[in-house]
């Protein structure tokens, strides 16, 4: 599995650290509120649930899947439902969970799409933040790491579907991804 990893950029003990101190953010700033956290599907399942136990409130949880990417490691900026959520939105405070903003397409059109749906707030909390990459402008409230412009795997991010339960967040090596095509090689 390692032959794959390049470097790893952000290890297990720095990660949980991190998402202790954003659990106490958010449980702090939605205090008397309504809050709703919904992860995007599969790249935040480890990262929602790992924010959630760190959140010293009542939450509701939901989960909504898009597809942007596909094999490819760059977005077509086309986004598409493809699970939506069990729950209403209307008059809750709704946190998006992401692990990670690259573009910031996916999340252009979610937080539009839930604000039209009536939710009384929505946010954003993103482990990494790829900010060099990206091609719209989305405001993002919490983030847990910025991180280069490198493809990256682990702790929920996946290359081709695979490596999302490590443990860390490391970044692939050069050739298992091209960058003159921006696709990733099999
Ligand atoms: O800012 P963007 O350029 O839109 O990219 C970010 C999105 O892309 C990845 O999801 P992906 O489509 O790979 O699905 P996955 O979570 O199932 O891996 C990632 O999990 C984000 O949801
Ligand atoms: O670096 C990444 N790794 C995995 N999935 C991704 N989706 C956007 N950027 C990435
Ligand atoms: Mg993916």
């Amino acid at each position: 599995m390692k032959n794959i990893i390049k470097e790893i950029l952000l290890t297990e003990d720095q990660i949980t650290a991190r998402i202790k101190e954003l659990g106490r953010m958010i449980t702090e700033d939605y205090k008397g509120k309504n809050l709703m956290l919904v992860g995007i599907l599969k790249g935040a399942v480890i990262f929602m649930a790992e924010l959630a136990k760190n959140i010293d409130m009542p939450v509701l949880m939901d989960f909504m899947a898009v597809s942007s990417y596909g094999k490819s490691s760059t977005s077509t900026g086309i986004v598409r439902i493809v699970k939506d959520l069990d729950c209403s939105v209307e008059d809750k405070d709704i946190l998006i969970v992401e692990d990670i903003i690259d573009t910031g397409l996916t999340l252009s059109y979610l937080t539009d799409n839930l604000k039209k749906r009536r939710a009384k707030s929505v946010k954003i909390v993103t482990l990494l933040d790829k900010p060099e990459r990206r091609k719209t402008e989305v405001p993002v409230d919490y983030i847990g790491f910025k991180i280069p412009d490198e493809f990256v795997v682990g702790y929920g991010l996946d290359y081709a579907e695979q490596y999302r339960n490590l443990p860390y967040v490391a970044a692939l090596k050069e050739g298992v991804y091209s960058s003159k095509t921006d696709n990733v090689v099999f």
